[in-house]
């Protein structure tokens, strides 16, 4: 049995799910890894030079056991996250530390503590096989996955699952991701695959998606409310397409940063019209390395209540981290937020603390979402309320290429990776949804 027959199964409209239980599995599958003796090819080069194209691999890799609550997923198509560019780079640290950990936690995560890591944090597919215990879903069912992997035993994690002592990002602090033919995970990762997307098209909302609902929507994040002013860097990138369309949802008022004039097309085309071209206006938050310089901070506060007829931000929508926080900070209003979820220009931030006190700001640390919050954003996605930011399609094996550009900010929205589905626009179940979105779904492609 090869991938091919696998392949054959899913695009044959008369399989069964008793056709799927009944396929023999492959023996080895093709996955994009990295190898841990490779952790140390970047030593001594700038963050920016290190080339995801030469740390990536695509690999013949065997097929994982499966284990109880678990699923083998037939992968038509993945999305890049930043998450992939951070393993590539072997930054801020090898995730081979991460697998070693999960390794040590019982005779079943051993699984996981390999010399190559199979990367990647979504996948649209379909289930191959569940292990005991899985009810939910079927050989056959065609699916997405979001990258929350908890065990659960403890009642930390019992009200908001994030909180959970071993929570990982699958395919990130785990093995077996999406990246691949076939992907490992446990089977509440599993949600129902828009039926109105193709693979592609349905792979590339769910990691950024999800982590933007929560930061931005939920109540364990900013709590977004009709008429906010939502400050969004990288409004036209992966997080910040959905933040972006989440505000406009929602009722608020979304002031996107970009830059350049054709991601500030971009925002205009979603529906925003507060658009902030950081590159033309020459923002510089630093005057060197080590300071930082306030009269920078004022100007951007300026430009914004030009867009706001005098306010300041409700809530900051974070993620560059070290080179924007001053300025976060500085322009949010009075009891205002500003929610973070990441640091991608460096994660020792500084910012002027009195205007944080002394305004009573808050500051809110966020990280993807809770169960929960990641089966409403892709409720979002399914109902036609959100739409994928889908940009460009790579093959598997040009994932590196792909890591690359995302690596180098050379992409827009997100970047598609096609694992089994052999050719783009495959998977669409439901046409008459699909075109009544057709125009927001196609937003972001071939620009
Ligand atoms: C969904 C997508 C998301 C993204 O894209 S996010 C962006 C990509 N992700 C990242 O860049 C994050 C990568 N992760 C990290 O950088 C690290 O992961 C952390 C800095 C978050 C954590 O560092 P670590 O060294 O893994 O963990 P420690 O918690 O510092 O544990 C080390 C030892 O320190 C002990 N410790 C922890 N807290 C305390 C404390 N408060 N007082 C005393 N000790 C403490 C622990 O127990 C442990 O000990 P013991 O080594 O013996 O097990
Ligand atoms: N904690 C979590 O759960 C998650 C964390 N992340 C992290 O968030 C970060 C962003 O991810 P994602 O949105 O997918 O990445 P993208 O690269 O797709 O988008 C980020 C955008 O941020 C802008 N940007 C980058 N650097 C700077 C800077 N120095 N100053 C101002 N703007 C900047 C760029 O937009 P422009 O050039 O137009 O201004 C860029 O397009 C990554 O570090 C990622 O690891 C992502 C998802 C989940």
């Amino acid at each position: 049995m090869t991938v091919k027959d696998i392949l054959a199964a899913i695009q044959s409209p008369d399989s069964t799910s008793e056709d799927f239980a009944a396929l023999p599995l492959p023996e080895s599958y093709r996955a994009i890894t990295v190898h841990k003796d490779e952790t140390e090819m970047f030593a001594g080069l700038e963050t920016r030079d290190k080339d995801p194209r030469k740390s990536i691999h695509l690999d013949e890799v065997p097929l994982p056991e499966l284990g109880p609550g678990e699923a083998l997923v037939a992968v038509m198509a993945s999305s890049v996250n930043y998450n992939s560019v951070w393993t590539s780079i072997f930054e801020p640290l090898s995730t081979f530390g991460f697998l070693e950990r999960y390794g040590r936690l019982s005779e079943l995560t051993k699984r996981h503590d390999l010399p190559y890591h199979i990367i990647g944090s979504d996948l649209a597919g379909v289930v191959l096989r569940t292990g005991p215990g899985v009810n939910a879903w079927r050989p056959g069912d065609e699916v997405v996955a979001h990258c929350l992997s908890v065990e659960l035993e403890s009642s930390d994690g019992h009200n908001d699952t994030m909180l959970d002592p071993e929570q990982r990002i699958w395919g990130f602090e785990t093995n077996f991701g999406g990246l691949a033919e076939i992907a490992l995970v446990k089977s509440n990762q599993l949600m129902p695959k828009p039926d109105h997307l193709s693979w592609e098209e349905a792979a590339a909302p769910g990691l950024v998606n999800s982590t933007a609902y929560r930061q931005l929507v939920s109540r364990n994040g900013a709590g977004m409310k009709q008429g906010d002013n939502v400050l969004i860097w990288g409004a036209s990138g992966g997080l910040g397409s959905y933040a972006t369309q989440f505000a406009l949802a929602g009722g608020a008022n979304p002031i996107c940063v970009v830059s350049s004039e054709q991601k500030a097309d971009i925002c205009r085309s979603m529906g925003a019209e507060a658009i902030i071209d950081r590159s033309a206006e020459g923002y510089k938050f630093w005057k060197d390395e080590n300071t930082q310089d306030p009269k920078e901070w004022k100007r951007f506060g300026k430009r914004i209540r030009e867009f706001t007829g005098g306010e300041d931000i409700d809530i900051v929508f974070e993620h560059p981290g070290r080179e924007t926080f001053g300025a976060s900070v500085y322009v949010t209003r009075k009891g205002g937020t500003i929610t973070t979820c990441a640091s991608t220009s460096g994660y020792m931030h500084e910012y002027d603390n009195r205007y944080l006190w002394m305004s009573l700001k808050r500051i809110i640390g966020s990280h993807f979402a809770n169960y929960r919050e990641a089966w409403e954003a892709n409720r979002l996605i399914a109902k036609g309320k959100i739409h994928p930011t889908l940009s460009k399609v790579y093959s598997l094996q040009d994932t590196g290429q792909a890591a690359y550009d995302v690596h180098r900010n050379l992409h827009q929205g997100k970047v598609g990776v096609l694992c089994m589905a052999p050719e783009e626009g495959l998977g669409v179940r439901d046409h008459e949804k699909r075109a009544k979105h057709i125009d927001a779904i196609n937003r972001f492609r071939n620009i």
